[in-house]
């Protein structure tokens, strides 16, 4: 069975190839680079599981094969839940990583540690060409450090740390990550929808 990777987050695409090695009966994995001129999908949702259903949809409908999207974000206590669905934009058009970090770090200036508590949530969006749909989601919590620590992942990485690690997410070897994530919960409990549609073709 082939698949199509539809996100443009070269991160996302890492660890979600990685995290597909094991799959059974799994044959090519096709990237948004093999389409020229792919849209970026407008994610319109108000929910990760609905802005990641958009870009699996978009991404099915155009190449024809089954299409796994991921939308995700943090969500941030003492901010009443934002950036959340607007994580990759928070800082204004281009997204850009490194500006959503330093708003995040100033709009968290002068808050205390037990007020920083976090969470990254990630929704994978799986659609089959004839119109199958299958969602999944995966948490992971932590709290939100006041300057930068490590040069791991993407993202808001280097300011998300996890008690239970003593470490931030951009601390973490590429495999514990892969191991520990939000898109690796949300992945795990998606393996068993792969095997059935691998079975199914
Ligand atoms: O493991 C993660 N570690 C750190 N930060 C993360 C992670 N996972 C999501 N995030 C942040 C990055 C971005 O600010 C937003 C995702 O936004 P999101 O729209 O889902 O992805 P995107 O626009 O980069 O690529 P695409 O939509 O093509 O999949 O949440
Ligand atoms: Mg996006």
């Amino acid at each position: 069975m082939d698949i199509m990777l539809a996100t443009g987050n070269k991160g996302k695409v890492r660890e979600l190839q990685e995290m597909l090695i094991p799959v059974k009966n799994l044959g090519r994995i096709f990237f948004i680079g093999d389409f020229p001129d792919y849209p970026e999908v407008e994610e319109t949702g108000s929910t990760f599981r609905e802005n990641a259903l958009l870009k699996a949809r978009e991404a099915a409908a155009r190449t024809g094969l089954i299409s796994l999207a991921d939308d995700s974000g943090l969500e941030v206590d003492a901010l009443g839940g934002e950036p959340g669905v607007r994580s990759a934009r928070f800082a204004g058009e281009p997204k850009d990583d490194d500006r959503n970090i330093d708003r995040l770090l100033n709009l968290l200036e002068g808050i205390g540690t037990e007020r920083r508590g976090a969470r990254f949530k990630c929704c994978l969006a799986i659609v089959t060409p004839d119109g199958g749909e299958y969602v999944t989601e995966g948490v992971c919590e932590g709290r939100i450090l006041s300057e930068r620590m490590g040069s791991g992942g993407f993202g808001y990485d280097p300011v998300f740390y996890l008690e239970k690690y003593k470490k931030t997410m951009a601390e973490l070897s590429f495999e514990e990550k892969n191991r520990i994530s939000h898109r690796a919960g949300a992945f795990t409990k998606a393996v068993s929808v792969l095997d059935h549609l691998a079975k199914q073709s």
